[in-house]
């Protein structure tokens, strides 16, 4: 790859609706979108997905950018990449971080697809021309998430995912339950659970929910295992996954039944692959999560979900479920329940540079 320069650009925009989980809440949403430009003129896009504080992960905008500015792009510049596969072995002389590398890394996948001219789930081996799309209901007001639901249900979403804590959580899916008995239905706990817990997270498994995601421990994989072998409920595990070896240690040791992937908090598209690989031949089912992102991510999400062990609808829903207008164009959309996969090279979307200028807040280039 013959790179000419990186710039990063820091954006900030309202959410239309605040995100709510027992965490906090998300109201006004930061990230950093990365173009990367080779010498033929050709443009890569990746999104770094830390938020502006470090409830989530220990990244933060502000950690990303100084990682990807003081490391990751140094790095770059002064050792070269022939394919964006070498990246995360590239940047491993920088630990963890792995929201920035993979803002670099996917920035420089979605390059080398339009290098070779190759939408970038081809590139990856997707096999999938559309994926399901599915929605999130951050909302603990149970009368408001009904009626979210309600609406999610009109516009076509397959399957939805709502935040669940200790507080109320039997009513909560109680009441879903009996206004939407057949609902594919799922409930994220973004570890609000310990294990002294079990009673509760037990009496949910009546309500027949797809999975429970991230009960425990936001760094546990021992405590899964226990917890999952007193409930019937499959375990998803988002926060636990960090690496490729703790995919596989959780499978080993029987602490979840199901991988949430995100490129970001595994360290790229390249890792993520692997960990979709690892799942699919294990047979452990994976999908697409979500982090509120802008259509960059969730265009590689969208790239990464056509591979064929994302077999359940990801947190992929419109460009519309969270801005006014993103930053891509043409956006993201939702037809008959079912997301595109784009065949236009790349990551199929261009930056809308009108919008990108609206919302940007800072930016800066790199030369190489
Ligand atoms: O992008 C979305 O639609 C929301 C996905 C979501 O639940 C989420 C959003 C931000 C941070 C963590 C999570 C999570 O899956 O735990
Ligand atoms: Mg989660």
């Amino acid at each position: 790859m013959d790179i000419k320069g990186v710039k990063l650009s820091i954006v900030k925009m309202q959410l239309k609706h605040p995100f709510t989980t027992h965490l906090g809440s998300v109201t006004e949403r930061e990230a950093i979108i990365v173009e990367v430009e080779d010498r033929n003129g050709f443009i890569g896009y990746g999104e770094g997905v830390a938020f502006s504080s470090p409830w989530y992960t220990e990244e933060t905008v502000q950690t990303s950018y100084h990682v990807l500015k003081d490391f990751l792009i140094p790095i770059l510049r002064k050792n070269g990449i022939s394919h964006p596969d070498e990246a995360f072995l590239l940047f491993s002389s920088v630990r963890r971080n792995h929201m920035a590398k993979a803002a670099l890394e996917t920035a420089l996948w979605d390059l080398q697809a339009k290098i070779e001219g190759l939408p970038l789930s081809t590139l990856i081996g997707g096999t999938m021309e559309a994926i399901h799309a599915g929605v999130v209901v951050g909302n603990p007001n149970l009368p408001e998430a009904l009626k979210q639901i309600e609406g999610y249900l009109e516009q076509g979403f397959k399957r939805v995912k709502v935040k669940i804590s200790p507080e109320d959580d039997f009513q909560y899916i109680s009441e879903i339950r009996k206004q939407f008995p057949d609902l594919p239905l799922m409930a994220d706990a973004n570890s609000a659970y310990s294990l002294e817990d079990v009673g509760r997270l037990e009496a949910l498994d009546e309500f027949g929910l797809l999975m429970i995601e991230q009960p425990l421990g936001y760094d546990d994989i021992v405590d899964h295992a226990k917890l999952q072998s007193q409930i019937e409920t499959p375990i998803c595990l988002d926060e636990s996954i960090v690496t490729f070896d703790d995919a596989r240690k959780a499978i080993e040791l029987g602490s979840c039944k199901v991988i949430n992937i995100k490129i970001g908090r595994v360290g790229g598209l390249g890792e993520a692959k692997r960990i979709h690989d690892y799942c699919h031949s294990n047979g452990i089912p994976v999908w697409a999560g979500g982090m509120i992102e802008f259509g960059i991510s969730r265009a590689h999400n969208i790239a990464l979900a056509s591979l064929p062990g994302f077999t359940i609808p990801g947190d992929i829903s419109g460009s519309d479920r969270y801005w006014e207008q993103d930053i891509i164009k043409p956006e993201i959309v939702v037809e008959n329940r079912m997301i595109n996969v784009p065949d236009r090279p790349g990551i199929g979307f261009e930056l809308n540079r009108k919008r990108l200028k609206e919302v940007t807040v800072f930016e800066e280039r790199f030369k190489f």
